[in-house]
């Protein structure tokens, strides 16, 4: 276009921007709204717990409406969204709807992929028929018994893409072995999961829980630091769990202790791996290493012997939307031979070099030769769109208010660095007419809870917040990131991006900045490979100010 190759150009956004073919549903057809809390909560904000964030609000929502979450937000209800069809509840109000225009979904069912009956019966039963590009390509390779590193933008689905071949395995739901009547009952712990923090490690719980329906939940057992722990020693001695899910350091804790048995465990999952290996969990992690399942070096084939010896050794699963080399290089030293498992491709771990960074913007390429010959993996979601805007740090927060006008934003998150000036811009908001609310580990309990669920009600417009809510928040209508304060590296940058766009959804992510700070944008930019236009909000408007063609860096 002849217009972008202009010195300065203006691209009016604001009209002509998805969020304008915003479609009408009622909050109970997609909103699936659960939270991620980081380990980082911890390091600048103390503790949460599972109330609150809100999970109590969230089952409260789902008591007032029978229909299973994990069902709203199916394929059905996408088919919906797209046949523009409403669906009326009058508890409950509609807020901001978003079209999913680039669902991640793949071109067959849940049922052709391998995984018990029992699995796919519950599956239907909670409204969850097509699986996405991650989970249709991860389900059968963890079902052939590889080690995996799970890479895929957030908000994709990584979750099932590891739960469902693990159900169908053990516990409850497992596949029948031939001529056995109903699936046999192990006992001991079969799979341990591994999150950061103890609300990411509930979320988990939560999602097996759904899958597994009241009858069968005990067979999942939540080991979380902050709870009690004696508590959950009885429970393992009573309930005798085939899976536990928690944090590293309580389930190291208890191992230690000789009340958690899982050297015949089958499964150990990382679930945000990249966080699990920071030094803070260095410890925790070793002795999880050492202690779940055995390791071998022997790799996966077919025929009953080898699989009867693949039973007894513990195959691990690496999952996260970013992963630096340092983690390919970890994993390759613990796995057999393990695997690089994306969207729509599957390359050996042991091809995968350390040497620059790979495309963001194309996650859906079934690509093999981009992938492996580079390093840090960093992917973000195909529905976003980045900008950068140049403003004078005492501007940044009228920038922002003319940001969530121009592009009509009904859900922000806007990330900040630091609690005090949280709080400053959270009150010129207010004072500007914006409903807006902070969230930080200062906050006690019952604030932190209303504040979440006063966001996801929409009730809140704009929620400040830090690093803390960065990774794992799933607000499924947040259509807009702010960067208020840069984050401090591309790994950061994407978690951020990805609290909007989750599942196809558009979004967009703008970074407000001094002129200062506009060689970090263009760095990010370079590492990210994806464009951030430089823009204005001007009369109401989102101006282009300056087009992916003008920019050189990423060509470099
Ligand atoms: N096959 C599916 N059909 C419909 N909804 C799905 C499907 N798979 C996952 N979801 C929903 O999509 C949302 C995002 O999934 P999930 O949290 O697993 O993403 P993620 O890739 O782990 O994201 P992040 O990297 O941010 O943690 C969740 O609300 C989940 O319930």
């Amino acid at each position: 276009m002849p217009m972008l190759t202009s010195t300065r150009f203006f691209l009016f956004v604001g009209d002509s921007l998805p969020l304008k073919k915003l479609l009408c549903i009622s909050r109970t057809a997609k909103i699936h709204t659960s939270l991620r809390l980081h380990s980082r909560i911890d390091r600048y904000n103390g503790p949460l717990t599972l109330a609150n964030i809100g999970i109590k609000c969230e089952l409260d929502t789902v008591k007032k409406d029978k229909t299973n979450k994990l069902g709203e937000t199916s394929l059905q209800a996408y088919k919906s969204l797209k046949a523009v069809r409403n669906i009326e509840n009058k508890d409950v109000r509609v807020k901001n709807p978003l079209e999913i225009e680039g669902a991640p979904f793949a071109a067959v069912t849940f049922s052709k992929l391998g995984l018990s009956p029992f699995v796919i019966e519950r599956l239907e039963k909670v409204g969850l028929t097509v699986p996405t590009d991650v989970q249709a390509t991860a389900i059968p390779t963890i079902s052939k018994g590889h080690d995996v590193i799970i890479q895929s933008y957030t908000g994709s689905g990584k979750t099932l893409a590891y739960l469902l071949p693990i159900l169908s395995e053990i516990g409850p739901l497992k596949k029948k072995i031939d001529g056995e009547e109903e699936p046999v009952k192990k006992t001991g712990i079969e799979a341990v999961i591994v999150a950061p923090s103890r609300e990411l490690g509930m979320q988990i719980v939560r999602e097996f829980e759904k899958l597994l329906g009241p009858g069968d939940k005990k067979a999942v057992q939540q080991l979380v630091g902050g709870a009690n722990r004696s508590r959950q020693e009885e429970a393992l001695k009573k309930n005798k769990p085939a899976i536990v899910v928690g944090t590293p350091g309580r389930i190291a804790e208890i191992s230690a202790s000789g009340k958690l048995h899982t050297h015949g465990c089958r499964f150990l999952v990382l679930d945000e791996v990249d966080e699990l290996l920071s030094f803070n969990f260095r410890e925790d992690m070793h002795r999880i290493l050492e202690h779940v399942g055995r390791s071998s070096s022997v790799a996966p084939s077919s025929g009953p012997q080898s699989r009867m010896s693949r039973l007894a050794e513990r195959q691990t699963i690496m999952v996260s939307a970013t992963v630096p080399f340092a983690v390919i290089r970890a994993a390759r030293s613990w796995g057999r031979d393990p695997l690089l498992v994306r969207a729509k491709s599957v390359v050996p771990l042991e091809s995968v070099s350390a040497s620059g960074p790979v495309s963001l913007s194309s996650p859906t390429s079934s690509s093999t030769s981009n992938t492996v010959t580079q390093g840090a993996v960093v992917s973000l979601p195909p529905g976003l769109k980045h900008y950068y805007c140049v403003t004078r740090s005492h501007h940044k927060v009228d920038t922002l208010r003319r940001c969530v006008h121009a592009l009509n934003a009904k859900s922000v998150i806007a990330f900040m660095n630091h609690t005090r000036q949280l709080k400053d811009s959270v009150f010129k908001l207010e004072a500007r007419g914006i409903k807006a609310a902070e969230l930080h580990g200062d906050l006690g309990k019952l604030a932190r809870s209303t504040t979440l669920k006063n966001f996801k009600d929409g009730e809140v417009r704009v929620l400040v917040t830090n690093e803390l809510s960065a990774r794992g928040l799933d607000v499924a209508e947040c259509d807009l990131v702010v960067n208020l304060d840069l984050p401090t590296d591309s790994v950061h940058y994407a978690h951020r991006a990805g609290r909007t766009g989750r599942l196809g959804r558009n979004g967009n992510v703008v970074t407000i900045c001094e002129e200062s700070e506009v060689f970090v944008v263009k760095k990010l930019q370079r590492q990210l490979g994806a464009p951030i236009f430089a823009c204005e909000f001007t009369e109401g408007k989102l101006l282009v100010t300056k087009g992916e063609e003008e920019d050189d860096t990423l060509k470099r």
